[in-house]
């Protein structure tokens, strides 16, 4: 049994009389432990695509199967669950709460589990994320004392956070200069071997696609094998 069945998915987003097919009939399975990535120009849909897959945006038609559950028929608590314990997202943009140290962001997606971590241990494992994205010396800096690829880096480790089953990854190297790029795919592919975590993974960049287990291009809300 595939991990995440998408099947036959379509999302339309209504503006007044306008209609948009932004993902048009998608279906696709993904193996446990598979590492994917989704190509395609801008606006084909690969962020409404992964956001249907991870939970946040409900389908205009259409069902996401993980591990065999219809995710549209979880009760709250455990969709919230899948959204926040199951999926790891690392969203366009870095998204950290200024007001909380790299460690502390880190740290927040355990108040979202429904059984709660030790703060010891969630700290340990902070700290350890931190220095596995190379910034062991920013542990207690603030956002705005990073420069944005930091602030990126310690987005990324805070998607692993929760010890996920899946990564949902929206550009997650965009805004990071070449050498960082490979360190932090250097990074993706250890998780993925090592964890078993599956990846989705979208890019603009051809030679990361290229490192990947298996290819899709998005065009106009459908998606083909590359
Ligand atoms: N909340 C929304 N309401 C209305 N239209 C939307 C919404 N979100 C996305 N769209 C539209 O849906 C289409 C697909 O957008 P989406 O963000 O999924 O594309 P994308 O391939 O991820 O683009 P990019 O590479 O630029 O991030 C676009 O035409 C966009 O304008």
């Amino acid at each position: 049994m595939a991990q995440i069945e998408v099947k036959n998915v379509t999302k339309v987003y209504s503006l007044g009389n306008e209609h948009l097919k932004a993902v048009d009939n998608v279906s696709l399975a993904v193996d446990k432990g598979e590492f994917l990535s989704i190509v395609g120009h801008s606006g084909s849909g690969k962020t409404t695509l992964l956001s249907i897959i991870g939970g946040i945006t409900t389908p205009t038609s259409g069902n996401i199967l993980f591990n065999g559950k219809d995710i549209n028929k979880f009760s709250s608590n455990e969709l919230s669950e899948y959204r926040c314990v199951s999926v790891g997202f690392m969203f366009q943009f870095a998204s950290l709460l200024p007001v909380l140290t790299a460690k502390e962001n880190l740290m927040l997606p355990n108040l979202f589990r429904n059984k709660k971590l030790p703060t010891e241990s969630v700290e340990k494992k902070a700290e350890e994320l931190i220095r596995m994205v190379g910034l062991g010396d920013k542990i207690n800096a603030y956002p705005s004392q990073l420069s944005g690829g930091q602030q990126r880096r310690i987005a990324i480790a805070r998607a692993f956070m929760n010890d996920p089953e899946v990564i949902l990854a929206d550009e997650p190297t965009g805004d990071l200069d070449e050498e960082t790029e490979i360190e932090m795919m250097q990074f993706f592919k250890s998780m993925n071997k090592k964890n078993n975590i599956t990846f989705i993974m979208v890019t603009h960049n051809n030679d990361l696609a290229m490192q990947t287990d298996r290819r899709l291009r998005m065009v106009s809300g459908s998606i083909h094998e590359l």
